[in-house]
């Protein structure tokens, strides 16, 4: 009978981290019951935070939703009520537009004359125009704009930093009548789209219509909507209308964390999150990535995020659509951060403070007469300079 040959052992230390690992799983001791009841237990309750967990989540999410829902009024939480919204916002715009006056008055101040005895804009060298920011969220502001005048093109390049005058609007500002004072404004992203609302648009056009005409209080109307603007006391205040506001519009993952992005429309489209520390995100590559998010699509929004930093008091940062990049404050911003922190509770629904990047803080106010449907903004308004673009 032949020998078995046996090899020679190699010692464990000669052996690869593979072979021992290996080995390990091998020479595995059978686990005992307790032990294997013990990994089923384990395994269930991950099972259950990952997926039961999640949906426990949403529905208790839900459940404080319907809360907040039940003291709202009942029309709110209704699934027409977007719709509805939307509808009442077009018609209250309609109403509006037609409430203001074009036609030439009777005492031969027609907008045409109004226009015509203003200092018209062009010059023979060129366009005149002034550098106006109100919290630094900065415009190229040109008054009584040449009517013919296209200004898609020219918001780009008036707007673009390095080439042209740099802002992160054009503006224009036309008087349309002196009694009652209403002045036309329009607002140009620096991409060239139209800002159906700008906060601060408004109150450096306000700002201007006082430098030029005397004005202190007076109505701007932008894309039909009329706003009322107050000029006194180095403070410029416009209103904005609030519209559709939704709660968890949609949902975003920040740093593995989900963040849920509430919408409210205060004449333009904003997104708001509340954050705990607003400094801590990258506004302006987040800012991006939510703003191109599909369930905004097409137009996409502009995006917020907010930190409660004391009574009444609110931290913001921004990203604006059509600037396509983070402002240093943003006005109609500012009011949908403080329609959401009310909704919310962070706030009370009176006087708020809403801290910017700017460091220039604007304040935001319900409108008296119509609470929790108008806003007041106010902050400084500063002309840097006034120039000529040939
Ligand atoms: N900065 C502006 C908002 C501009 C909105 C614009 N980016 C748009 O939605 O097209 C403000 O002070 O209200």
């Amino acid at each position: 009978m032949r020998e078995p040959r046996l090899r020679p052992r190699r010692p464990m230390a000669s052996l690869t981290q593979e072979e021992r690992n290996l080995l390990r799983i091998l020479c595995a001791p059978i686990p005992t019951l307790g032990e294997q009841i013990s990994r089923l237990a384990w395994a269930v309750e991950s099972l259950w935070q990952r997926h039961i967990g999640q949906r426990e989540l949403h529905r208790r999410l839900d459940a404080l939703r319907d809360v907040v829902q039940a003291g709202m009024p009942q029309e709110h939480s209704a699934p027409e009520y977007a719709e509805a919204g939307l509808q009442r916002l077009a018609e209250a715009t309609a109403q509006q537009a037609n409430t203001v006056d074009f036609r030439p008055r009777p005492d031969g101040g027609s907008p045409l004359r109004l226009a015509a005895m203003t200092p018209p804009c062009q010059t023979e060298v060129g366009m005149r125009f002034r550098k106006v920011h109100g919290a630094a969220n900065d415009f190229v502001l040109v008054a009584e704009p040449d009517p013919g005048q296209q200004w898609t093109g020219l918001a780009q390049a008036l707007c673009a930093r390095r080439t042209g005058i740099g802002a992160d609007g054009l503006v224009t500002s036309t008087l349309v009548s002196t009694e009652p004072a209403v002045l036309e404004v329009a607002c140009y992203n620096a991409d060239g789209s139209v800002a159906t609302m700008c906060g601060n648009a408004l109150r450096c056009a306000a700002r201007c219509a006082q430098e030029d005409f005397g004005l202190q209080e007076m109505t701007l109307v932008m894309a039909g909507v009329k706003h009322e603007a107050i000029v006194r006391d180095g403070e410029v205040r416009v209103t904005a209308e609030v519209g559709v506001v939704e709660m968890r519009r949609l949902q975003a993952v920040h740093c593995g964390r989900l963040l849920w992005f509430d919408s409210a429309y205060t004449g333009t489209d904003h997104v708001v999150a509340v954050v705990e520390d607003v400094d801590a995100i990258d506004a302006e590559a987040f800012g991006r990535l939510v703003r191109h998010h599909t369930d905004l699509a097409p137009v996409g929004a502009n995006v917020s995020f907010i930190q409660s930093v004391g009574r009444q008091e609110l931290k913001i940062r921004t990203y604006e659509r059509g600037v396509e990049a983070e402002t240093a404050s943003c006005g109609s911003g500012a009011v949908a951060a403080v329609v959401i922190a009310t909704t919310r509770g962070l706030v009370a629904p009176r006087q708020v403070t809403v801290h910017n990047r700017a460091g220039t803080p604007l304040t935001v106010h319900p409108h008296a007469e119509r609470p929790g449907k108008a806003y007041w903004i106010s902050g400084p308004v500063t002309t840097a300079y006034e120039g000529v673009w040939a």
